[in-house]
């Protein structure tokens, strides 16, 4: 069996190259085969765990598995990290979290996690406040900014309580202060400056926990992610991770580790943007995309991001506390979910997880026993109905109506050339010939609302060729469930809505492929990834999206009627074929409804 060995700069038949295989065979203590390719130019050495091979021409090599064999697994043992572990803000936010963090981390001994962090707590929230209040109180009053005050003494306490030396942070607070004065002082605070600003949280996160760590006696290094390879675009305060970042991190974190293990402490949420150089952010809760990015670049076995609720939830348990876990989900479905406006997955971080095809798995940092969801490629749907209900709240509509004639060739081209132009996305919509409803993403702007300014451009360009209603404050409801069943689900909810005397103004439908399995495959699903898969080919499934439109002040409650209805009375032993929700903390396989 054969390993692959890179080697940027050299031909793979080159002396350096030869070298390298002879002192990794070595190394190994036995000959080992080796595949080579040869790539890009030069660097200057290789090196792995103190095993510095100096080559005459100047190679650097990456050592990649290629085939699961003993020496390729010894191999992996040393340099390879296995699962990333993302701690978001409501983990981390005292140093009794972070201490219980810590623990949680080193009771996997077997694993050699990367491990990503958000802010502390509400850190994020209040540098942004502070960056807003330091715009209006002139450059005397901004050292005296209430939530600069409330960062400080979260980070100074923790640094104590933890027993960290202060100048961890300290340096990065007075930078922080001197920000907000020229913030002040210029009384304008750009995209640009606003992510500089909230990227002191995850720097400032990642540098105590790091330091903890090495106090505890486990070695851990701390990176800031944009200067490590995280390149995004130039769009501040909601950038994209570039192709780029895969193999920079890879090659980074991998390298780093062979000159000298230690458990990598990655700032979540921060870029660098590709053309500005300036630290760029992913958008709230960013950090989700951080940790499925390093999953993909490195590989890795299981994406892990620990929150503060026992998975993804059957519906947002702010709005309704019976909401319960969904063991299974799809990436489709979680991102369905998370783009609907389910707050605990970001809506792109599923992007890499499924090109990689990495499972992410949602864990309760505070009940570390808890299942959680597991979230991969394809599930059993067979027996689903409904997965969970999101609601997104303050969503604009526009109701647009044709001035025309009937049948005028290309209306609804030219509405959505518009919002083309304008750069503005479109989340439900419904049509006839002559009129068009639609609901406007918000998720764009750092406020979640499209600013006014930016409503009246679309609504006079649309003005031009027909009659414009704008409709605020309303909420989309959105159903997420097997396609299958889609009849069964509406008929249900409007049902529900019409005993409750509520009336619904948009209604949209919207289905995508999910792989799906038979049942009987279920339970090998996550150990057997590969048998699983030829499995699922030939059961492809779809999962629908149902968006109903009503007002804001609807919204929550319809929430819970349609929750009680569809999980909580009973509903699912009335339907044929479909899987009984369970008393007690059972993990059904279709991971739709269960019983807590
Ligand atoms: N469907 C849902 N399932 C689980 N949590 C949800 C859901 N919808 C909204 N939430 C909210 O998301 C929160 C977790 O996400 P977030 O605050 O981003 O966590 P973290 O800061 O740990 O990354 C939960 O505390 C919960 O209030
Ligand atoms: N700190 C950032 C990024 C993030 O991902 O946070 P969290 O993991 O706490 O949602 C935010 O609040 O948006």
């Amino acid at each position: 069996m054969a390993v692959a060995l890179r080697f940027p700069g050299l031909a793979r038949e080159s002396p350096a190259a030869l070298a390298i295989c002879a002192a990794a065979s070595s190394k190994l203590g036995r000959e080992q085969d080796f595949v080579c390719a040869s790539a890009r130019p030069a660097a200057q050495c290789w090196r792995r765990r103190g095993l510095v091979v100096r080559c005459q021409t100047g190679a650097a090599a990456v050592l990649r598995n290629e085939e699961a064999t003993p020496a390729a697994a010894a191999l992996k043992a040393h340099t390879g990290f296995t699962v990333v572990m993302k701690f978001g803000g409501s983990s981390l936010a005292s140093a009794d979290r972070m201490r219980e963090v810590a623990d949680l981390i080193l009771s996997f001994p077997e694993e050699t996690p990367v491990i990503v962090l958000s802010a502390m707590g509400k850190t994020t929230n209040n540098l942004l406040l502070a960056g807003e209040k330091a715009v209006s109180c002139g450059a005397p009053k901004a050292s005296e900014i209430p939530e600069l005050a409330v960062i400080k003494d979260l980070h100074l306490r923790t640094t104590d309580e933890l027993g960290i030396d202060r100048s961890v942070v300290s340096g990065l607070l007075d930078e922080l202060e001197q920000l907000l004065k020229g913030v002040a002082m210029m009384k304008e605070l750009t995209h640009r400056t606003r992510d500089y600003l909230v990227s002191f949280g995850e720097c400032m996160s990642t540098r105590i926990f790091a330091a903890y760590l090495n106090k505890l006696g486990k070695k851990a290094r701390q990176y800031d992610a944009f200067d490590i390879g995280f390149i995004t675009t130039d769009d501040f305060t909601n950038a994209d991770i570039l192709e780029v970042t895969y193999p920079a991190v890879a090659k980074r974190l991998h390298g780093d580790w062979m000159d000298e293990p230690a458990i990598p402490i990655v700032t979540g949420f921060l870029g660098k943007g590709c053309k500005s150089c300036a630290v760029t952010t992913l958008g709230r809760g960013g950090s989700d995309l951080t940790a499925t990015t390093i999953g993909k670049a490195l590989g890795l076995r299981e994406i892990q991001v620990w929150k503060d609720v026992d998975g993804v939830l059957t519906c947002d348990p702010n709005i309704y506390a019976k909401a319960i876990p969904v063991p299974y989900l799809t990436f489709d479905e979680a991102a369905e979910l998370a783009y609907f406006g389910a707050q605990v997955l970001h809506p792109q971080s599923m992007r890499p997880a499924r090109d990689g095809d990495i499972p992410v798995r949602v864990k309760n940092s505070y009940n570390r026993h808890a299942p959680g969801t597991v979230i991969t490629k394809a599930r059993d749907m067979s027996k689903s109905i409904l997965t969970s209900i999101v609601l997104k709240s303050n969503v604009t509509m526009l109701d647009i109506v044709s001035t025309r004639m009937l049948g005028q060739y290309g209306f609804l081209a030219k509405v959505f050339s518009i919002f083309e132009d304008l750069g503005i996305s479109v989340d439900c919509v419904a049509t006839s010939e002559v009129s068009i409803s639609l609901t406007l993403d918000p998720s764009k702007l750092w406020s979640r609302e499209l600013i006014q300014q930016e409503l009246d451009h679309v609504v006079e360009e649309l003005e031009k060729f027909a009659v414009v209603h704008l409709l605020q404050r309303r909420s989309i409801i959105s159903l997420i469930g097997n396609v299958q069943r889609s009849s069964l689900i509406l008929e249900k909810a409007f049902n529900v809505l019409r005993r409750k005397g509520v009336n619904v103004q948009m209604i949209s439908q919207g289905a995508s492929k999910v792989l799906s399995i038979p049942h009987h495959h279920c339970k090998t699903k996550i150990k057997f990834q590969c048998t699983f898969q030829r499995v699922v080919a030939d059961f492809v499934l779809m999962q629908v999206n149902i968006s109903l439109v009503v007002n804001d002040s609807e919204g929550k409650e319809c929430v819970q009627a349609l929750h009680s209805a569809f999980f909580e009375n009973g509903f699912m032993s009335e339907v044929e074929g479909a899987d009984v929700p369970q008393n007690g903390a059972s993990l059904n396989s279709n991971g739709a409804i269960y019983g807590n």
